[in-house]
């Protein structure tokens, strides 16, 4: 058994695999108190894995305390923490400096390559949201960063005198209130964002993955695929191919 972890700029994802298939996704918000404890009790009914797998793009401090948790309820488990690199498992970095694409993006390009045949735009909706272009030959085209829809919404509340800090609303379009229309303009960016990339790309298929991607999915005037577990199939990826 494998323990996959995907560290956000939000929640902590994770999840066990079992014979090269991922099972189901948890994810919880770590910005609260007593999480280390919180996430103690949660792993502590979990057998002893074999591996556990780390992607971390969010707060180290938050990092030490995950793995703080697994050494304290597995002494000496193997970690493995993939880079993002040049090449590999069949996938070209279209990076200048390749290392530095965030590592969520680079599994989330190899878990494509292996399980969705054809040329995909890559959408992680999470605290970014970021587009990735993959080619039918493995070949990253590069990507886009924007702020994903919370921190949009974050954004408004904090950089203005009134506008509040607004929740999901029940209908989208055009706003007859002030929450609904900063939660209809904040997810008409992100889907806009998505939409006009793909009109710049037509012969890419979208591939969503991220907190938000199943709301966004149904806004779209395009079709989608949402796979939830696609950067911890990456990572899955990247564990095997240690094993060998
Ligand atoms: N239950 C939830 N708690 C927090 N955020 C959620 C939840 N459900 C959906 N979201 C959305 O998902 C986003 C985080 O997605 P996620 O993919 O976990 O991000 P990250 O990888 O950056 O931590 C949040 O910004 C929020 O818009
Ligand atoms: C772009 C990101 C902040 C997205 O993080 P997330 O929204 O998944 O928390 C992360 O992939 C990152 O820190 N990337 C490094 C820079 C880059 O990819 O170019
Ligand atoms: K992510």
């Amino acid at each position: 058994m494998t323990l996959l972890v995907d560290l956000g700029n939000s929640r902590l994802k994770w999840a066990l695999a079992v014979d090269g298939k991922v099972g189901d996704l948890h994810a919880v918000d770590y910005r609260q108190a007593g999480f280390a404890a919180w996430l103690r009790r949660q792993w502590q009914t979990y057998a002893t894995p074999e591996c556990i797998g780390v992607a971390a793009v969010g707060a180290p401090a938050v990092l030490d305390d995950v793995l703080r948790v697994a050494q304290s309820l597995w002494p000496g488990v193997a970690i493995v923490k993939p880079l993002s690199t040049a090449s590999s498992a069949g996938v070209v970095n279209a990076y200048r400096f390749p290392d530095k694409l965030g590592i969520d993006r680079w599994l989330a390009l190899l878990a494509a390559r292996r399980d969705y045949p054809g040329q995909w735009c890559i959408v992680d909706c999470g605290t970014a949201i970021t587009l990735d272009l993959l080619s039918e030959d493995g070949r990253h085209q590069g990507g886009l960063i924007a702020p994903g829809v919370s921190l949009m919404k974050g954004v408004l509340a904090f950089g203005t005198e009134v506008l509040p800090l607004v929740e999901r609303q029940a209908d989208f379009g055009l706003g007859m209130t002030t929450e609904a229309a900063i939660d209809s303009g904040v997810l008409s960016a992100a889907i806009g964002l998505i939409e006009a990339t793909l009109i710049r790309h037509p012969h890419y298929r979208l591939l969503m993955c991220g907190g938000d991607a199943e709301l966004l999915q149904g806004l779209l005037t395009v079709e989608a695929v949402v796979d939830v577990k696609l950067v911890l199939k990456g990572l899955l990826i990247c564990c095997e191919a240690g094993r060998r």
